[in-house]
Order: C-alpha cells, then sequence, then structure tokens
C-alpha cells in the first residue's frame, strides 16, 4: 500500500482535531478528501508529512512505518506536498524556485528543465520572479516545483483555491497528464466537489476531524 493510516490521532499542542483516522491510498490511485472551512483537511496533510506529530495511531507508507520520522526522512521516501497556499519564493524566478527544488530533493539541476517543459503555462515565464505570478500560475509553479523532488506520492492542498475556472480546467489535465506520464500517486484534499469528482477515483469526507463512512 503507498499510504495507510491507521487510528490516526493528531492536532495543535493540547488541542486535538483528527481523530481516529484511518484511510489507504493504493499505488496510482487518486483519492480526494473533501470537506468544509476548518474540517481538518490542512490538519490531516501536515500529519502525513510530519509537520504535526501523530499522538496515537501508525501511518504506513510502502510497508514502513513512518509515524515518528522527520518531515524530510518522509520527503526522501517519496512523500511529496505541496501546502496551501503554494508558498513560492517570491523573490527567485520561476527557474529559480525549481533549481532550489531539486538541490532540496537531492536531484539534479536538469529536472527542473524537465519538469518545467511538463508545464506549457510555465517555460514562456522561466525567468520571472515567483512572486508576479498569477494564482493559477504559482499553483502550477508549486506542483511544478514539487516535482523536482521526484515524489511517488504527492499530497495537494487545496490546489483550485482562488483559481479561476480555466486555469482550474488546466490543473485537472496537467494532472491527468502526470498521472499517465510520471506513474504519480495523488491524495488531493478539496472543497470543490466537481473538480475532485473530475480526478478521483475514490472520496473520503471529512467532518470535524473524522473521516465518515
Ligand atoms: N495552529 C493551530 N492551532 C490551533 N488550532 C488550529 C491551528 N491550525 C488550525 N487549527 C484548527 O484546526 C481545525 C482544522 O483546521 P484545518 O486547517 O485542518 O481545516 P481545513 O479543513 O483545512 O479548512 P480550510 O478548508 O479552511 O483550509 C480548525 O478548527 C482550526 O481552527
Amino acid at each position: 500500500m503507498m499510504l495507510e493510516l491507521t487510528g490516526v490521532h493528531s492536532g495543535y499542542g493540547q488541542i486535538p482535531i483528527l481523530r481516529d483516522i484511518t484511510l489507504h491510498v493504493a499505488e496510482g490511485e487518486f483519492v480526494g478528501i473533501l470537506g468544509d472551512n476548518g474540517m481538518g483537511k490542512t490538519t490531516l496533510l501536515m500529519t502525513i508529512g510530519g509537520d504535526l506529530s501523530t499522538t496515537q495511531g501508525r501511518i504506513g507508507m510502502e510497508g514502513r512505518d513512518i509515524t515518528a520520522l522527520p518531515i524530510h526522512r518522509r520527503a526522501r521516501l517519496g512523500l511529496g506536498h505541496v501546502k496551501q497556499g503554494r508558498r513560492i519564493f517570491p523573490q527567485l524566478t520561476v527557474r529559480e524556485n525549481m533549481q532550489a527544488a531539486c538541490l532540496a530533493g537531492g536531484q539534479s539541476l536538469d529536472r527542473a528543465e524537465e519538469m518545467t517543459a511538463l508545464f506549457p503555462r510555465l517555460a514562456p515565464i522561466a525567468g520571472r520572479p515567483g512572486g508576479v505570478l498569477s494564482g493559477g500560475e504559482q499553483q502550477i509553479l508549486a506542483l511544478a516545483r514539487c516535482l523536482c523532488a521526484a515524489p511517488r506520492l504527492v499530497m495537494l492542498d487545496e490546489p483550485t483555491e482562488g483559481i479561476q475556472p480555466s486555469i482550474r480546467d488546466e490543473i485537472v489535465e496537467a494532472l491527468l497528464m502526470l498521472r499517465d506520464r510520471l506513474h504519480l500517486t495523488m491524495l488531493l484534499v478539496e472543497q470543490d466537489e466537481a473538480f475532485l469528482g473530475a480526478l478521483c477515483t475514490r472520496r473520503y469526507y471529512l467532518e470535524k476531524g473524522r473521516l465518515l463512512a
């Protein structure tokens, strides 16, 4: 199994948010997590990624127990996380953002060019500072940048947040292309049910920190 959570609890300090989360993502699957504002979607991805610690339960990735591993070790095992808000370096160009991710992920700088070439919208703006890009362009850059570290499982936190419909469709196309070309597995968190419907084979609903059956 690419990812397996069993009875996971987590939260912020003394504040419990996620309760008894059990879910799995098989290799090659695109799985969606749907939930309204504040239901714990971001908390779930931060817990899987290692930004927040699991207070109870187990997180497994490809048969390994990653529950207690620090963020960088999970990343090195192939876990990619495109965080909410995109977190592009605003002063660095698109190309430099990509190259920085290659270095951080232990990949050659050539990979930045290869990943840029996958996205027709990025190549022409490779010399532009990240900070001047539109929201949609930043989202595509955030996704492309995550791929620089050669992940096998990519977690996306609300990729359509604040994005106009035309670019939303482009992101759907890009993700489908990545599924075919890079054989990625994806875990997507969204409020947009139609977006998940266009991409995901399976969905979970998160409500007040619990998954609904
Ligand atoms: N740093 C924090 N300290 C304490 N509580 C927090 C913190 N960050 C988030 N929370 C709380 O955790 C709960 C879940 O938040 P989370 O961000 O995971 O929701 P979400 O489903 O991703 O929502 P949204 O769609 O608005 O991003 C909310 O009640 C929120 O107030």
